[in-house]
């Protein structure tokens, strides 16, 4: 007859409490208190209690019990994930990124997660294992069968950070047919039409920009170009999204501290996204402090929005709040508050970085900088940059092109997690089984700077791959495999939650562009090192960067 002991009785039953919980998180990482707090905390709690009256002493049980519980729990995650029987066994990666996600944070928090992952697919090639469920990917063939496919969805990354009650911004919703609904309206405000509205707005903060450069580089050896373009923008982004509330270039600051709070809000969500989890603990951050007093301030702006009506220039807000239609369901007024906050910040950033970028290697390649300022001259004779005729120039747009290919301002692309097809299956994409509960990042940095799309040269800024002389005269030529594959250009994301604002962003960044170079002449501040540039550029979702310190001379009047 066997006999059991009650000290085996404590510990087989606490072994196996272990392995239940592990069943419970498998695959998934709980992302509410209570299911952490029961399962985790009071759990072990009770075992330690219960088997209290089995076997001995209280002191002895409550170090034996919590050690077994979280000594078998963490042993059976760790053999799991790196065992055969893991669904994505087959994929190669760092072992510490397959046992915990956690792992991430040591290349999230060196700002260079761009570069890290490159290195790494450089290693194991254009799948990387970066997480117990999760795929980093530099495969361009799979963008469209992943982006356009109804089951691969936004991932928890969408849902990180918790929102006001009941409101949800449209990069914020998972569901494809309500996120259809509500892209609707944001493509209302955004397409050729509504552009054109917004041009006169456009047309008096460039000015405003201008002479702000006149008179800064008038008093001062140089300037820092990168923080007048971001107040540009966000004044710009200001007028349309909230009606005009920020005047930052005039005060020279970031008055309400928006551009700050983004930043945070940004890092948060990226950390958030990261390891999903986390995010149980960020309400608690002084941070979320501050975002509820810029909630508290957006509702206010928003409330004398539309107090004041839609004046005689329209701007995105006037369609976001339906002024111009009144067919549609209006949106409630957190949601508003909501929307009109994520333009400012979709907008003011993203178009910033990127004008940014384009002076930096403008001004690193001379000949480029010469050659866009004949054509700008040649196509702009007075001051007013026409946005119609800018987007007609090939070369200011190949310049735009291959700055948004070489720095696109979300380096680690768009996450996706495969939704469970029928019995549970998962989906084949290029070839490759993807498990299903799989959370998928396509790369935007590795797939744009992969030779098998652009090739020559993938790391140099050379933007007349984008001219088509070029690739015909080229493509002709013996041992020069130019590539170019138009698929892989995925700055602006791809399929139906693409980039609303792109065609917004192209064209002020083009005026942008256009106005500076015919208005000055650049050069790269004497003591500064322009290698800075590249070093101070770090990835938190959202690239950003430090100061250009830029010499600039008017060139006309
Ligand atoms: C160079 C400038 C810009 C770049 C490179 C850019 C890039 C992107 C990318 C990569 C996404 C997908 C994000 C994700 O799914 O995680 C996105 C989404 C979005 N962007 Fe932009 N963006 C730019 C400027 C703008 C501007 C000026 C606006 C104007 C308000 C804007 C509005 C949006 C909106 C509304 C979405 C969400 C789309 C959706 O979920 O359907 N963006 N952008």
């Amino acid at each position: 007859m066997i006999m059991i002991s009650s000290s085996n009785l404590s510990q087989g039953g606490t072994i196996i409490c272990a392995l239940v919980v592990h069943v419970i998180f498998n695959r998934t990482e709980p992302g509410n208190k209570t299911a952490w707090f029961f399962l985790l905390i009071c759990l072990p709690f009770f075992l330690t209690f219960g088997f209290q009256s089995f076997h001995g002493s209280l002191f002895t049980n409550m170090l034996r019990i919590p050690l077994i519980f979280f000594g078998t729990l963490l042993s059976s995650v760790v053999i799991y994930r790196l065992s055969p029987l893991h669904p994505l066994y087959e994929y190669p990666g760092p072992v510490l990124l397959k046992i915990s996600r956690f792992a991430s944070f040591s290349i999230l928090f060196t700002g260079k997660q761009h570069e890290r992952y490159q290195q790494l697919h450089e290693k194991y090639g254009l799948y990387v294992r970066t997480g117990p469920n999760h795929l980093h990917i530099a495969d361009a063939k799979v963008i469209s069968s992943i982006m356009n496919s109804p089951r691969f969805l936004k991932s928890e990354r969408y849902n990180a950070v918790k929102r006001e009650a009941n409101a949800r911004g449209l990069l914020g919703i998972v569901d494809p047919k309500e996120h259809s609904r509500r892209r609707r309206l944001w493509d209302r405000g955004l397409n050729t039409s509504a552009l054109k509205g917004y041009q006169p707005l456009l047309e008096n903060r460039i000015n405003q920009f201008i002479e702000t450069l006149r008179r800064e580089s008038a008093t001062q050896d140089y300037i820092d170009l990168a923080k007048w373009i971001t107040f540009f923008s966000l004044d710009f982004m200001g007028d349309l999204a909230w009606g005009g509330v920020f005047n930052s270039m005039e005060a020279e600051n970031d008055v309400n501290g928006l551009l700050y709070l983004s930043q945070m809000v940004t890092e948060i969500h990226e950390t958030a996204g990261t390891v999903s989890w986390t995010r149980l603990f960020y309400e608690h951050l002084p941070v979320s402090e501050k975002t509820v007093q810029q909630l508290s301030f957006a509702k206010r702006t928003v409330l004398d929005r539309i107090k004041r009506g839609c004046g005689e220039t329209s701007d995105l807000f006037m369609y976001l709040l339906g002024e111009h239609d009144t067919t549609d369901e209006p949106l409630s007024l957190p949601t508003l508050v909501l929307e009109t906050s994520f333009a400012l910040i979709a907008g003011t950033d993203t178009s910033a970085m990127t004008l940014a970028n384009a002076c930096f290697y403008l001004l690193s390649y001379p000949e480029t900088l010469s050659r866009l300022k004949a054509e700008i001259d040649a196509a702009c004779t007075t001051t007013d940059f026409n946005p119609n005729i800018l987007a007609g120039l090939p070369y200011l747009n190949a310049v735009l092109y291959e700055t948004l290919r070489l720095q696109p301002v979300v380096p680690n692309g768009v996450q996706r997690v495969l939704l469970p097809g029928p019995v549970g299956r998962g989906e084949v994409v290029n070839n490759r089984y993807i498990p299903p509960r799989t959370n998928l990042q396509i790369s935007t940095y590795c797939v744009q700077r992969d030779s098998a799309n652009f090739s020559p040269c993938p790391d140099r800024f050379w933007p007349d791959r984008w001219l088509l002389n070029i690739r015909d005269s080229l493509n002709g030529q013996d041992r020069v495999e130019f590539r170019l594959n138009e698929e892989a250009f995925i700055p602006f994301s791809y399929g139906p939650t693409a980039c609303a604002g792109k065609s917004l962003a192209l064209m002020e960044m083009r005026v942008v562009l256009a106005a500076i170079l015919y208005e000055f002449d650049l050069a790269f501040a004497d003591e500064w090192d322009p290698a800075e540039w590249e070093l101070n550029l770090e990835d938190f979702y959202t690239l950003r960067g430090g100061s250009l310190p830029v010499v600039l001379r008017p060139r006309k009047g």
